[in-house]
Formats: C-alpha cells, structure tokens, sequence
C-alpha cells in the first residue's frame, strides 16, 4: 500500500495511473490545484490537506504504508517571489508534518518531487546531479531546503528517501483521459496547443535574446509517462533495499529552444501559431538540459519518448479536455 500525496495532480495522476497497474494506492490531496476527475476510480481518495497533522495521524492509523510519494506542493516560480511565505509553509513545513507522522508510524521509504529549479543558472551544458545548486527563487529553495533535511533525517533517523529533480514535465498519458491542466497555465507546450486549440489570441516567446542558437530558450522536456516509470523503479530500489538515500535527475538529455517547440507544435497539428515576441521573463536560465546518466546506471531508466511524440500525447489531450 502506498501514500501519493498530491496525486490528483498533474505528475501525480499520472504516476497513480501508472502504479495502481501494480499497487495499492491511497492519494491525499486538497484539490487546491488537482482535478478529482484525474484520480484514478481504483485508488481511495482522501480530500485533506497535507499541513493537517491530526488528519495524518488518523491515515497512517488506518492504512499501513510500505512507501510515500510525495507530490503536493506550490509551484510557480512567479508566486514564490511575491508570496515566499505560502512557499514554505507548503512546501516545507506542511512537509515536515508528514515526515515526522511517517517516521511516527515506521514508514521510511519517501520519493520526493524535486525540480532542476534548485540548479538556478548552472555553468555548464549539460547538468549532472554533482552541479552545484543555487536556486534563485523562492520556490526552488524551497525544494533544496526539504532535500537538505531529507539527508539530515537520512542520517539521524534512518528515513530512506529517493530525490527526483524533474527537468521540465510535458505531454499526457496515452488514453488522453487525462492530461496537464493547470490554472493559471504558465507552462510552454500547453499554452502553444490550448492557442492552436483556439483557445487563446497568440502565444508571447519570452525573449529571443539569450545566448543560444536561436535566441530562444532551451529547455529539456519529459514525457510524462516516462516520469511516472522513474517513481516507480526509485521506490522499489527502497522497498529492495538497493537504494537507502540517492538524488537522480529526470530529464531526456536533449535541448529545444522556444522556438523550436512551437515549430514541432505546428508540425504535430497542421496548424499555424500567432507568435509574439515579448521581453524576457524574470529568472528564467537560458538552457537547461539534463544527464539522467545515473538512474540509468544505477536502475536502468531512461525516458522512452522524444518531444514530438510528448507534444502528439499532449495534443491528443488538449483536443478533448476532460476537466
Ligand atoms: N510540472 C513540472 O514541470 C514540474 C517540474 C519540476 C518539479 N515539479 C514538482 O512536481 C510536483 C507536481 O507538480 P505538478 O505539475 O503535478 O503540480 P500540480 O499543481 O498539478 O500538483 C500538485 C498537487 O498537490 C496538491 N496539493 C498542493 N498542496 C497540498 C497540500 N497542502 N495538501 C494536499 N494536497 C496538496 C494539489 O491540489 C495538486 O493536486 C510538485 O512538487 C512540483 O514542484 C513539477
Ligand atoms: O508562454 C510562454 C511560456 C513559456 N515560455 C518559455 O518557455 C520555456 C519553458 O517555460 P515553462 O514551460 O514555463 O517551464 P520552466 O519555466 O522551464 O519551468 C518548468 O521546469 C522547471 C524545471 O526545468 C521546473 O522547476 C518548473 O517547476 C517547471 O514549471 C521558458 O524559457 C519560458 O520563458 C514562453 O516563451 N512563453
């Protein structure tokens, strides 16, 4: 049995829809940003916060755990400037209250939703997970701070954890019943195909004068699905024994520009983006491409699905949005 917190989510339904094909799965999740209609009929759903420690205790006297995925959080980088403090009390102290509840209850094995947010603007191409970190915003530091204290907990309490530092998460599930659908949507290749869907005027490239090819940014994109397969081999090396404590990177290894996404975008559906180009947006790295080197090494992972077939799955989604 295992606890998805934050599983009526965008990366978190997809992972229950990907687990309950082995598991047993109960997802608490407040709906803040979630859709009940993504949560898979099999699972239990409970609706409750995260920050609720009362509400904990009573899930983990009810149901023993072998593991927690844990995806529940906030998340845009913008809001985490503006309002720090909505950062991290979710996306810390909320978090605390569920470690020190599983620790309480003997559940030790905890996969955490990590970002490449926590590099800030790395030196290099292509990021390792021994890059330094140096979030620079809110919200990244947020992230690094839980995986500061997750090593702590590691070594003083004897928690094993798995970090995943996801690049950036893209495209829907193969049934298309369900999909990414964030509101406010900020992420790139919903907004490209929610535009040619004819939902909004134009899409704005933010900035096209980057040090990069194309004067675009560059950014390393991962089918949905093949994330929801990392969480499950990083839990079973804990339920194994294989892994006590390690941090992968999620990525595909390859770059596309902005540019280059909208181009793939209108290729993939035969229709032709309204595209502006407007000033840079604040605190966005000019590149950010991943080597998911090590979990391939170590648990023999590795994404499956390359953009054009992340942007048809997306497609497929966007075509007939269920919620
Ligand atoms: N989407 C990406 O590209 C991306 C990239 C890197 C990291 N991440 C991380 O992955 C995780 C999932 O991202 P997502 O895009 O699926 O986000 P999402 O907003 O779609 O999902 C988060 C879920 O957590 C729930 N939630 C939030 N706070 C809660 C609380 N206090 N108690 C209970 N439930 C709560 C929300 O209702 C929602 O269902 C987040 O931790 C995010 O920081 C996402
Ligand atoms: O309307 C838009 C939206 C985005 N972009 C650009 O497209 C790129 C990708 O942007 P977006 O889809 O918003 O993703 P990121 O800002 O790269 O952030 C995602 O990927 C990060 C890891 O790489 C995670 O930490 C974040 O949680 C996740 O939102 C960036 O250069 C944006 O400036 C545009 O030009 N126009």
């Amino acid at each position: 049995m295992i606890l998805i917190v934050g599983g009526a989510g965008y990366i978190g339904s997809h992972v229950v829809k990907e687990l309950v094909k082995e598991e047993q799965v109960v997802v608490l999740d407040n709906l803040s940003t979630g859709h009940i209609e993504a949560v898979d009929e099999k699972v239990t759903f409970i609706h409750g916060d995260l920050g609720n420690e009362a509400d904990l205790r009573t899930l983990f006297s009810e149901y023993a755990f072998n593991g927690v995925m844990h995806f529940a959080a906030n998340s845009l980088v913008g809001e985490s400037v503006s309002n720090p403090q909505k950062y991290y009390a979710n996306n810390i102290v909320s978090t605390l209250t569920l470690l020190e509840v599983m620790l309480d209850n003997n559940v030790n094995n905890f996969i955490f939703s990590s970002t490449a947010a926590t590099y800030g603007i790395p030196k290099v191409e292509i990021i390792n997970e021994s890059v330094e970190t140096n979030p620079i915003n809110p919200y990244g530091k947020s992230k690094l701070m839980v995986e500061q204290i997750l090593e702590d907990y590691a070594a003083a309490y004897g928690l094993n954890y798995v970090t995943l530092r996801y690049f950036n998460a893209a495209g829907a599930d193969e049934t298309a019943e369900i999909g990414e659908s964030h509101n406010p949507e900020t992420h790139l290749i919903p907004i490209v195909l929610q535009h040619l869907a004819g939902l909004r005027e134009q899409v704005s490239i933010f900035g096209n004068d980057y040090d990069t090819p194309d004067g675009t940014c560059i950014r390393d994109y991962i089918h949905v699905t093949d994330l929801a397969k990392a969480h499950i081999v990083a839990l079973q090396s804990l339920i194994d024994g294989k892994n006590k404590t390690a941090t992968y990177n999620l990525g595909n290894g390859l770059g596309y520009s902005v540019k280059e996404v909208i181009e793939i975008c209108e290729y993939v559906t035969g229709l032709k983006a309204n595209v502006e180009m407007t000033k840079r947006r604040r605190g966005d790295p000019a590149r950010l491409v991943a080597s998911s080197n090590k979990i391939y090494e170590e648990l023999g992972w590795k994404a499956e699905r390359n953009l054009e077939q992340i942007i048809q799955s997306a497609w497929k989604w966007h075509q007939h949005p269920k919620y």
